[in-house]
């Protein structure tokens, strides 16, 4: 198994991270345009593993993309983070064409790959993917889901005072500050529904609090966060080449689920070998469906940006 990670930087770095620790593969190319950058944090890598005891081989390089060739999955993080006060959506003028020249050279070498698209604004970033790539629409996926349903467990948890192990709980809708739904009414702790077991008070600001995940941990840090977003998207990636056929939410094209087409938005699927397998109906109230909607209006008038600016 060879699994390419483009863009070193903090989200790069800690998916390979993960990657290596979980030996998802024996070969690892983690690739950066910034000279030697992404060959010494390769090398650091490869220096924990005499401490932590694995053989994933990682090899670091600078825009070589010969050196990504026959990569089952590729993990797309380049490109540029927030800054405090910026929304997601922001990037885009920048990431744009990063994202775009980055899925044409890896498929110069690995056409038949699985793309997981990480930069931001995540979903017209998929979207891109999506148009520019000509690859099955199966084996295009966007993280976002994974961490925002992540992130709603650790707040759920907080209030609960449980462990975020035994809840389960989806995010779906868009990867934005205001686009994201958490799906309260579907989620549960062993079983039991947390709206039997929280306060409407409890609810809401639970759901506040994982919709703005994000942006408050930009604010504290000074950039966006890397350790969930990397553990969420190596997440992904072991779901797929495990074949483990774990339900995990995940910007993917819709084609009628959900009401939609022509679009990119975060839904349950389930992700096994081939790329996502199958999307998961809901069924979702008429509120959940309208909020649904009201992310793809949002959605769609970000990716009208790309057509608008010619990138598609
Ligand atoms: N979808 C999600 O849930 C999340 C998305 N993100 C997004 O991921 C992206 C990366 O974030 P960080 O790692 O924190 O940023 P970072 O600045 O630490 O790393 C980005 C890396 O991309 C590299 N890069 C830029 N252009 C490139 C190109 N053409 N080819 C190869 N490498 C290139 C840069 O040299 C840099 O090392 C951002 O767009 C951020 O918004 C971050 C967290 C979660
Ligand atoms: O907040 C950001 O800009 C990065 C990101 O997508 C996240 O951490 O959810």
């Amino acid at each position: 198994m060879k699994i390419t990670v483009v863009g070193a930087g903090a989200v790069g770095a800690t998916c390979a991270d993960n990657i290596a620790r979980k030996e998802l593969a024996e070969e690892l190319i983690l690739l950066d345009i910034r000279e030697g950058f992404a060959e010494g944090k390769a090398i650091d890598m490869m220096q924990t593993s005499a401490l932590l005891g694995f053989d994933t081989k990682i090899k670091g390089v600078t825009n070589d993309y010969a050196a990504t060739a026959d990569s089952e999955v590729v993990v797309i993080t380049s490109g540029l983070p927030r800054k405090p006060g910026m929304t997601r959506e922001e990037l885009i003028g920048t990431n744009a064409n990063i994202v775009k020249s980055v899925t044409e050279n890896i498929l110069k070498y690995s056409p038949n790959t699985i793309i997981i698209v990480v930069s931001n604004p995540m979903d017209t970033m998929n979207y891109l993917t999506l148009k520019t790539s000509g690859l099955p629409k199966n084996r295009i996926l966007g993280m976002g889901g994974a961490l925002d349903s992540a992130r709603f467990k650790y707040y759920l948890s907080q209030e609960l005072g449980c462990s975020p192990a035994d809840l389960n709980a989806v995010v779906i809708g868009g990867h934005g500050d205001t686009t994201m739904i958490p799906l309260i009414n579907h989620a549960t702790w062993n079983s039991i529904p947390v709206t039997q077991l929280l306060s409407k008070e409890q609810q809401d600001k639970v759901v506040a609090a994982t919709m703005v995940g994000g942006a408050t941990l930009t604010k504290l840090i000074g950039t966006s966060a890397w350790y969930a977003p990397g553990a969420g998207t190596a997440a992904m990636v072991e779901s797929i080449v495990r074949d483990e056929k774990k339900l995990i939410s995940c910007g993917v094209a819709l084609d009628g689920e959900y009401g939609q087409k022509d679009i990119s938005l975060v839904v349950p699927v389930i992700l096994g070998k081939g790329g996502f397998e199958k999307i998961l109906d809901f069924k979702l109230s008429d509120a959940e469906q309208a909020e649904f909607n009201k992310s793809a209006d949002a959605v769609r008038n970000m990716n009208q940006v790309l057509v608008d600016t010619g990138v598609i």
